[in-house]
This record gives structure tokens, C-alpha cells and sequence, in this order.
């Protein structure tokens, strides 16, 4: 039977991409799901299989919801990453007269969409009500579906493709050099390109009114020559002021060098969780 993989969708999403050029010639069909929480409870529920979601974006950071529902909710290993470039656009339904950007009232898009392109709505739609919505294929779908209504969507050029829309401008975003990092989770190993990169992902619980302990982590690290890429604080939501520390390591897990450090950071009170230990690729950009 056919794998299942979950995408946050719907259809016409930058993780619809990230998904494809994960699964590339693979048997495997990719279902749109309504939010990133639902593609996590359904790979977490064995609905499907895998699950692709946006995990942080160059300009706007990390993707909360993901990281979070990842730490609290549900227990399934990042068996890959990808790293795709994100341009916007700004798209309006098909029509006989364009659509002048005065006229536009509303525009609908994901929170991270939209922060990715604030310059460029402030100077060109100051007057225009921002709407948030779980994607940004549903605002693209949702302005499609109302061509007689002044609505715009900001989102991927693969939209255009899916439905009835045009473009009002292309490459919106702020920042040129705009990528997401997306992670593939899932219930079983699937096959998947060599990479030059691989990556590890831990969650450090620190003892509390232990000083330098944060300090510590990293030095275990730091005298073993592994090099970290990201450390992220997240709450534990269990008191204010009480945190996790995600942590990414260039390097996937071995037999020598990771488990002594863990060890090692153990030893101190501290408690280490594997998120995952996979491959990371990087799509070029040609923006
Ligand atoms: O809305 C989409 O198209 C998504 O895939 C989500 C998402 C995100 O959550 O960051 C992915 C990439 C872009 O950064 C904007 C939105």
C-alpha cells in the first residue's frame, strides 16, 4: 500500500515544495492537512506515516507551534531537514481590469508571510486590513474563491499554477536572502539522499539554582571541538522563568564524541532528549 505524507496545507504551500523535494520518485502520497498541529497528531496517531512542517525562517525565526507541539505533545523523531528559499508574492484573483494596489482592502496570508513582507505592505497597502490565516495556499485559495471582493494573498508562485490568480507584484519579501527550514517526522525509516550535512537535535532541561550550568553545556561541547549551529530557548510551561534549551549539533550522533557529552552534561543535573539525528539539505536559491 502506498505511504501517506502529512503537509500543512492546503494545497500550493511552501511545505507542499518542501514535502516534494523530500520525497522525490518515492512512492509515497502527500495529504494536506489544516495546520501543522493537526500534520504532527496525524504522523503522532499513524494516520499517516511522515509529516513535513516549517520548522524557523531566516527573517521571522522559529515556528513555535512546531518546535512546541514537538517538546510537549507528541514523541516522533526529525529524520530529515531541508532548507528551501522563500520568495513572496503578492497575488489577486484573475479579472478583466488588473486590480490597482489602492484598491486592495485586505490582505490575507500566514503570520510568517506576512512578517516576511511588512516593509513592503506598510509603503504600498498603509490603508489595507491584514488578515492571519494557517497558510499561505489558504489565502490564496480563499482570494481566489472571492474574485469580487478587493482581496489580495501573499504567498508562493506555485499558487498562480493551482488556481485562478494573478500576480499584483512578484518578490515582496523584505529580505532577499529569505529561507525556511523544513523538518521531515515520522513512524519509519524512509530512504533518503546521501547529504554533506548532518545534524543532531537535543532538548537540555537545566537543574534549577545551579549557577553557570547553561555554561557548562556548552563547554562540554565546546572542548570536544563539536560545533553547535543553534540554541534556542523555549518555555517549560511549567513555571515563568523555567526553560528548555533546544540545541542543534552539526553532526549526527556517533558512538564516542555525543555520548560523552551528554553524559558529561548529565553528570550536572542536567536531562538530555534526542529530537533527532538526520540529514540536512539545502535547495539554491535562485531569486
Ligand atoms: O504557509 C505556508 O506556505 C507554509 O508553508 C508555512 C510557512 C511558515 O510557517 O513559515 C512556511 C514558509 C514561509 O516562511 C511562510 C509560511
Amino acid at each position: 500500500m502506498e505511504k501517506k505524507l502529512a503537509f500543512l496545507g492546503p494545497r500550493g504551500t511552501f511545505t507542499e515544495e518542501a514535502a516534494r523535494s523530500l520525497t522525490q520518485d518515492q512512492p509515497i502520497s502527500l495529504v494536506p492537512y489544516p495546520s501543522i498541529i493537526d500534520v504532527l497528531n496525524a504522523v503522532s496517531n499513524k494516520e499517516v506515516a511522515f509529516g513535513v512542517v516549517p520548522m524557523e525562517n531566516s527573517i521571522e525565526g522559529t515556528v513555535n507551534s512546531t518546535l512546541d507541539w514537538l517538546i510537549h505533545e507528541v514523541d516522533l523523531p526529525i529524520m530529515a531537514e531541508l532548507a528551501l528559499p522563500i520568495t513572496q508574492n503578492l497575488l489577486v484573483a484573475k479579472r478583466e481590469q488588473p486590480l490597482p494596489l489602492s484598491a486592495i482592502t485586505k490582505v490575507l496570508s500566514h503570520p510568517q508571510a506576512i512578517a516576511q513582507s511588512h516593509n513592503f505592505l506598510r509603503e504600498n497597502l498603509p490603508h489595507a486590513q491584514i488578515e492571519y490565516v494557517n497558510s499561505t495556499a489558504l489565502a490564496a485559495k480563499t482570494v481566489s474563491e472571492h474574485p469580487e471582493e478587493p482581496w489580495a494573498a501573499v504567498g508562493t508562485r506555485l499558487n498562480v499554477e493551482i488556481y485562478p490568480l494573478e500576480f499584483a507584484r512578484e518578490q515582496i519579501q523584505d529580505y532577499s536572502n529569505n529561507y525556511t527550514r523544513f523538518v521531515l517526522v515520522g513512524q519509519e525509516p524512509l530512504a533518503l539522499p546521501a547529504s554533506a550535512r548532518e545534524k543532531t537535535t537535543i532538548l537540555v532541561t537545566l537543574p534549577e539554582d545551579f549557577p553557570g550550568a547553561l555554561y557548562q553545556v556548552l563547554a562540554a561541547f565546546a572542548w570536544r571541538k563539536v560545533n553547535l549551529s543553534r540554541i534556542e530557548s523555549r518555555p517549560t510551561k511549567k513555571a515563568l522563568g523555567s526553560y528548555y534549551f533546544v540545541i542543534d549539533i552539526e553532526q549526527k550522533m556517533d558512538d564516542v564524541l555525543l555520548p560523552g557529552a551528554f553524559a558529561e552534561i548529565e553528570a550536572i543535573g542536567c536531562q538530555v532528549r534526542q529530537l533527532g539525528t538526520y540529514p540536512f539539505y539545502m535547495q539554491k536559491a535562485n531569486f
